[in-house]
């Protein structure tokens, strides 16, 4: 059914809409994007560049030119699938692997190169190579995550599954069946497939990787709803709503729930006496420490200009109390050795212990302890009745 068409054709019009998906993900995704954007683009580029340079060499066969540019092209596209690995270890998730990436990215052009008189030998090594890369992404792909959705995972997937299988069959032609795959334009029926599963695995790379920085976006999106500029902690709203829910779990569980509200102390004098920036830096510090002293299910946030706010589940006074004079410590230490003066501040604790207590009457109690601590002389702790 296939058997009329032309391989050399079939891969410059897969070249051309190589190039062209290369040229147009930059443009809809714009140039100012994460470092997995980023990478997915680049790696489209090194594929067109990969591929521009393979379909050239064949004008060169068997001169110095063929072995340079048929091993830049080798490079080319095994680089391409390294990125794609590391904008997948962003989208997805941080995982390792990379370095078997890279080596085998470096270690197939060399061989190619010094084994180039040997054309069983570097077809065959550099397809199973690409193929054996296609399969690693396509398993990382499958690894269940919750971070990122099926849908382009699965079609990334399957796109890596069929390129790897019509590259491997390459590879065994190229190394075993070498009167059958003289070059890579040979009208074997095996070629032409690759070349027809080429094209149709470019349209799934391109619409999968857009869904994937769609997805980025929209999680960018909904983090910067939730955080607080600055400091990164949660916003006055969003800790509000967990919050909540974490004393309707306390309520129905029965466990011991503290809030804590901090206020830092004649913080217009810092901004007065060393400007506005320390003044941020400042803010910045005391949400790096309440991220390193809080345990995973507590909540901080920015409630206020230089007011901060905390939920601690699980936890009773003592601990409560025993947080606060080491938080308060590390603040007066590290403020003197990071911004060159100390930081200190006031703040008002309210354990709940009544069953029909809203966050509200909770908060007010907070409130209430912070006030008078701040009017008995600041820098200490007041615990609510
Ligand atoms: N640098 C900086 N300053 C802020 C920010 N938000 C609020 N502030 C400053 O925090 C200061 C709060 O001042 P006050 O409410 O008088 O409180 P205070 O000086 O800390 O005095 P006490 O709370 O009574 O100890 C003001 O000078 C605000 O400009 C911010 O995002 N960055």
């Amino acid at each position: 059914m296939f058997s009329h068409l032309d391989v050399h054709t079939l891969l410059v019009v897969f070249t051309v809409n190589l190039i062209a998906v290369a040229l147009a993900l930059p443009l809809l995704m714009g140039l100012k994007v994460s470092a997995a954007a980023r990478r997915a683009q680049w790696s489209m580029g090194l594929q067109a560049v990969g591929w521009v340079c393979l379909i050239a060499s064949s004008r060169w066969a068997g001169t110095v030119f063929d072995l340079l540019l048929s091993t830049a092209s080798m490079a080319a596209l095994s680089a391409s699938l390294v990125l794609l690995w590391k904008a997948l270890q962003r989208w997805i998730s941080p995982r390792d692997g990379h370095w078997t990436m890279w080596s085998l990215a470096v270690l197939m052009p060399l061989a190619y190169a010094l084994g180039f008189e040997h054309y069983a030998f570097r077809v065959g090594i550099a397809n199973a190579v690409l193929a054996l890369q296609m399969g690693l992404l396509c398993v990382e792909l499958l690894r269940p995550t919750e971070q990122a959705s099926w849908r382009w995972r699965a079609l990334l997937a399957l796109a890596m599954a069929l390129q790897s299988v019509v590259t491997s069959w390459r590879g065994v032609l190229g190394a075993f069946f070498t009167s059958a795959y003289p070059h890579f334009e040979s009208p074997h029926p095996v070629n032409i497939a690759a070349a027809l599963v080429s094209n149709l695995t470019l349209l799934l790379v391109a619409a999968s990787l857009l869904m994937a920085y769609r997805e980025e976006a929209e999680r960018q999106l909904r983090a910067l709803a939730i955080t607080d500029g600055l400091t990164g902690l949660l916003n006055r709203r969003a800790w509000s709503e967990r919050a909540a829910a974490l004393l309707a779990d306390a309520r129905r569980y029965g466990h011991p729930l503290i809030v804590l509200m901090l206020d830092l102390d004649h913080f217009k004098v810092v901004n007065d006496q060393h400007g506005h920036a320390k003044g941020d830096a400042a803010l910045m510090l005391v949400a790096r420490l309440l991220r390193e002293q809080l345990r995973t299910g507590d909540l901080a946030a920015r409630y206020g200009g230089e007011e901060f706010c905390l939920l601690l589940s699980h936890t009773r006074e003592g601990a409560a109390i025993a947080l606060d004079q080491r938080l308060r410590q590390t603040l007066r230490r590290v403020s003197t050795e990071e911004l060159g003066f100390p930081i200190d501040y006031s703040a008002g604790l309210a354990a709940f212990h009544a069953d029909h207590q809203t966050l509200d009457d909770m908060l007010r109690r907070a409130d209430h302890a912070l006030y008078e601590a701040k009017h008995a002389g600041r820098g200490q702790l007041v615990i609510a009745p």
